[in-house]
């Protein structure tokens, strides 16, 4: 399969994807950010930013914690970001109303809904990305073209490479325990989300395995999964 980038300028900053059959193009045209990575890029070439300043401390990890609705991913992002002392952004903050509306009347997000979202959270992201702080994203993610937004807010991350500073970590539940967990939760009734998105969701969730994704089993204790992913975080920060 070939990837294909294009840099494209749009005076809205509005950003678009196309998805082929054979091959895809992604179409990233978010000025300021190229703009920030071209200047970047400029800088380091004139010795401006130093490696220390591009590359945060080892110790500061970006990780997304990703899966289908009601797969426990604020839960478990939340009790991670507290363990890594890391600041915890969940990704249903950053919709803007008219996809939770659509969310809640049952009707699934278009790839137009979910671009300027992934956007925004490309570019949170990339905002905390020198922060020298960990930061935990709690984001559904489920297809391979969302998450290869998310690992562009890493300036050098080269698409299709999976080496990327942003982790994913998938919250593996099956559909029965996914679909009691939502029922539960919609009989409290304080969740926008409808519980008749589960299958739609199920079927967009998509990884291949050279993504390098780390799959827990959701169906684990919330604590037992926070020490599966620290675990991880651990094995991996000693190969980097
Ligand atoms: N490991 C777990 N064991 C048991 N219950 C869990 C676990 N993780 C989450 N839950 C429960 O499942 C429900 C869904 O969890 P949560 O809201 O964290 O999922 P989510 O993936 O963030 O959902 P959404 O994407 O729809 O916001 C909640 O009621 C939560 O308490
Ligand atoms: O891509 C999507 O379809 C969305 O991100 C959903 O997954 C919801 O935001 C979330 O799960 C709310 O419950």
């Amino acid at each position: 399969m070939v990837t294909r980038l294009v840099i494209g300028f749009d005076p809205q900053l509005y950003n678009f994807i196309h998805f082929g059959k054979l091959s895809r193009l992604l179409v990233i045209s978010s000025v300021p950010f190229l703009l920030s990575k071209t200047k970047m890029q400029a800088d380091r070439d004139e010795g401006e930013i130093t490696s220390q300043q591009c590359v945060p401390p080892s110790s500061s990890v970006l990780v997304v914690i990703m899966g289908v609705a009601g797969a426990g991913k604020s839960t478990i992002g939340r009790m991670l970001s507290e363990v890594v002392n890391g600041e915890f952004l969940d990704a249903d903050d950053f919709h803007p109303p008219s996809n939770k509306e659509k969310m809640h009347n049952g009707i699934p997000l278009s790839d137009e809904d979910r671009l300027p979202w992934l956007q925004l959270l490309r570019h949170a992201l990339l905002e905390r990305s020198t922060s020298g702080k960990s930061v935990i994203l709690a984001c559904s993610a489920l297809q391979e073209q969302y998450r290869e937004i998310l690992r562009s807010a890493d300036p050098n991350y080269q698409l299709g490479s999976f080496s990327c500073r942003v982790k994913f970590v998938l919250l593996d539940v099956s559909p029965d325990m996914v679909a009691a967990r939502l029922a539960a939760r919609a009989a409290q009734g304080n969740h926008f989300m409808s519980p008749l998105l589960l299958q739609s969701q199920l079927d967009l969730l998509r990884i291949c395995d050279a993504e390098g994704v780390f799959k827990v089993n959701a169906a684990l204790s919330p604590r037992a999964i926070v020490k599966e992913i620290e675990d991880w975080l651990g094995r991996i920060a000693s190969h980097d």
